[in-house]
Formats: structure tokens, C-alpha cells, sequence
């Protein structure tokens, strides 16, 4: 297994890259450094590579800094004390859509996790939209910042393509020998006549907050999917964060997965969508953001309070085995009356959740073992202007 290192950089999010991989041209090239690359170490002292190659401990977190910024930096430290580069990257936060929104202790109000220590960089979704209609015309940070989060996203794409031996490889285009019997059965016999009952049928209805569960994918498949995950874990090639407050996973559409996402948006998952959530924009889902979640004792245990950045959230629990780790569900972000319920789901291998991105809901306390869900996040954002 690759021994991997944790960079964290100002605003442009934290990465995990095997030590292998830790060479100067590399890292200027995933953090788009202008001007040359400086690597901190906890106690603020600077690495220096030796042949272009730096030394670097494994349970190290490091901190990339551009010359550009620095030099930016003390410019304005000059001039008034303004910090330009921060400022641009509280901006650039508002427009991250790869972000939950943490709900405070007594779940009345939300707010938004904006830091930039722990702010996610993955701009977007992977999805077939235009990622530019985000940003803000007139800031030209916002511009700027959003523009290098993409090109780093490339890169981090380009690197993996170039590196990546897939374990599975049959995985990565939908087929409908993945689906469970009852699931594709159902699709099928819906596209003959339409009669939605059909689709009904699939689904466990559990709350009347729209909360459903059912069987998507068969065991075969989703413990392919969980081998692939650990075959890319190992190969140490660069993860960046999924989202603003899960800190352990990847991003699925990085690795390769963006047509596989979208085919089942399309031909599957809408059908169920437009029918339960039109009100959610469920019968309109253009684009998806796909990634998995990990969570083990030594790792990552819990995940607090929040909504998701998303119109419907798919949550499918591919394994292993765990005790503790249950999904909680606590009413809809707007709508007070609904705020008192609480329902607690204990997620099993093989089953998948639908709901809505504002259906507020966190993780409790895993207890042992290992638990891994693929979410994914989909949207609805062609003709929403902000
Ligand atoms: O781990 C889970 O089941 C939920 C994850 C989640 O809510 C999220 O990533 O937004
Ligand atoms: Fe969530």
C-alpha cells in the first residue's frame, strides 16, 4: 500500500498523493503553482527538495504555498494590511458547490462551512454543465480562483488517466446486469406502458418527507465497486476532498465514472425522481457530483449536522461490515413544522436511499468496522443564473 501524504493548501483544498509522487514538477503541476511551489511543514518550516524531490513523513500534514501568493501577500501586507488572496477565497467559497451546509447544535439555523483550512476543491460535478455559470461576472477573483480550481481538477484527472490501472475496468460503463432483478425489471416493464406503479413497487416508502429506500445495484457489483475503491486507494495517485466536510473518500468522477454517472441519471434514476420530487426539480436533473465516503475507527467516525448541496441525494451503502454509523434524518431545512422528526435509518450493504438535498440528516458515531457510500449529489442547475 502507497504511503500517502496530506497537503493542505489556502483555500485550494487538501490532497492526499503518494510520497512516490511528491516531486516538485508533479505538485507545481496538481496545485497549479505560478511562479514555484513552497512546502511547509507543521511547524511552519520549509521543506527544500533535494534533486527536485522532497523528503516528506507519511501522518505529516503539509502546507503548499505559491510564491505568487506570498509575494501577493506581502504587497498588500504593505499596502493597508488587505489580504487580497484571502478575500478572493472567502469569495470563491460561496461559489464551491461541492459543499454541505453544517447545521448549529440546536438545528435552527444553518450555516455554511467556509473554512478554508477544510474547504473543499473540487469545483464541481463532473456532470455535462457549464461549470462557469457559478461564478460571478463581475469578480474577477472569483474568475480567476474558479478557472485554477478546474485546471488543478484536470490535472489531477489527466494524472490519474495516465496512471491508473483499473482492477475491475467492466465497471466503468453501466450495464444492466449491475441492477438488481427487482430494480431493472421494474424500469423495464415502466418504458413498455408508463404506469408508474411499476416504479412504486421498487420503493420503500419511509417518511412524508420523501425519504424512500430500495436495491439499485446487486452484491456482485457494489463489492466490485468497493475493490476498485481500495485498488485506486493504493495506487496513491492524488484524492482531493469531496466535499466541505467529509474528509475521507474520492471523487468518483475523477477516477473515471462521469459517463457511467450520467447514463444512470438519465435512463434510470430520473424516472424515480421526476415522479417523487418534481417539486425538487427532480424531473429536470442535469448533472450529478459522484463520490464515496469513508468512515473507520481510526480514521473518520461521525459526520456532523447538515443539508446537501444538492436537489436529490442518492446514498447507496456498499460495505463492509460495521456496527454503529446510522443516518439520522431531521426534518426539511424550510419547513419548521417538519423539524421535530427524527428518523434513524441503519444503513445496510446493498441498499440505497433517496432524498432531498434539504432533508437535514447527519451520521452518528460509527462503533467498529469499516463503512463506505456512494453518494451522489444530483442537480438540477441549467437556466439557474446566480
Ligand atoms: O455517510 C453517509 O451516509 C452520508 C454522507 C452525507 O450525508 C454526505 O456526504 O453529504
Ligand atoms: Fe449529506
Amino acid at each position: 500500500m502507497a504511503e500517502v501524504i496530506k497537503f493542505t493548501s489556502l483555500g485550494y483544498g487538501d490532497l492526499r498523493l503518494a510520497k512516490q509522487y511528491c516531486s516538485r514538477p508533479i505538485l507545481e503541476n496538481l496545485f497549479q503553482t505560478e511562479g514555484g511551489i513552497i512546502i511547509v511543514d507543521q511547524n511552519g518550516e520549509e521543506i527544500i527538495p533535494d534533486n527536485e524531490s522532497y523528503t516528506l513523513i507519511p501522518s505529516n500534514t503539509y502546507t503548499v504555498v505559491s510564491e505568487k501568493d506570498l509575494e501577493s501577500d506581502s504587497e498588500e501586507d504593505e499596502n493597508h494590511h488587505n489580504n487580497r488572496n484571502t478575500d478572493y477565497l472567502d469569495d470563491y467559497d460561496d461559489e464551491d458547490d461541492s459543499n454541505q451546509y453544517e447545521i448549529d447544535q440546536d438545528h435552527s439555523q444553518h450555516v455554511h462551512n467556509h473554512n478554508h483550512d477544510s474547504s473543499s476543491s473540487s469545483p464541481c460535478c463532473g456532470g455535462d454543465h457549464d461549470h462557469s455559470e457559478h461564478i460571478k461576472e463581475n469578480n474577477q477573483f472569483d474568475q480567476v480562483g474558479f478557472q485554477k480550481l478546474l485546471k488543478m481538477r484536470e490535472e489531477r484527472i489527466k494524472m490519474i488517466k495516465e496512471n491508473y490501472t483499473p482492477k475491475h475496468p467492466e465497471i466503468f460503463k453501466l450495464k444492466e446486469e449491475f441492477f438488481e432483478d427487482k430494480f431493472i425489471n421494474a424500469v423495464r416493464e415502466y418504458k413498455k406502458d408508463k404506469n408508474n406503479q411499476h416504479l412504486l413497487n421498487v420503493l420503500n416508502k419511509m417518511s412524508e418527507t420523501g425519504l424512500y429506500s430500495f436495491k439499485i445495484f446487486n452484491m456482485d457489483f457494489c463489492s466490485k465497486l468497493l475493490e476498485e475503491i481500495e485498488n485506486f486507494r493504493d495506487s496513491g495517485l492524488p484524492t482531493a476532498r469531496v466535499n466541505s466536510m467529509n474528509n475521507y473518500g474520492l471523487v468518483l468522477d475523477e477516477i473515471g465514472f462521469t459517463s457511467f454517472f450520467q447514463e444512470l441519471r438519465e435512463g434510470y434514476l430520473s424516472l424515480f425522481t421526476a415522479l417523487l420530487y418534481p417539486n425538487h426539480y427532480g424531473d429536470r436533473l442535469d448533472s450529478h457530483h459522484a463520490f464515496i465516503v469513508q468512515y473507520a475507527m481510526e480514521k473518520e467516525v461521525d459526520l456532523g449536522f447538515h443539508y446537501d448541496e444538492s436537489n436529490v441525494t442518492l446514498n447507496l451503502c456498499l460495505g463492509k461490515q460495521f456496527t454503529g454509523g446510522s443516518l439520522y434524518f431531521k426534518g426539511i431545512l424550510n419547513e419548521p413544522k417538519t423539524h421535530n422528526e427524527l428518523l434513524e435509518v441503519q444503513h445496510s450493504v446493498g441498499t440505497a436511499l433517496f432524498h432531498i438535498g434539504v432533508h437535514r440528516h447527519g451520521v452518528n458515531s460509527l462503533t467498529s468496522g469499516e463503512r463506505t457510500n456512494l453518494i451522489l449529489w444530483l442537480r438540477y442547475t441549467s437556466g439557474i443564473s446566480e
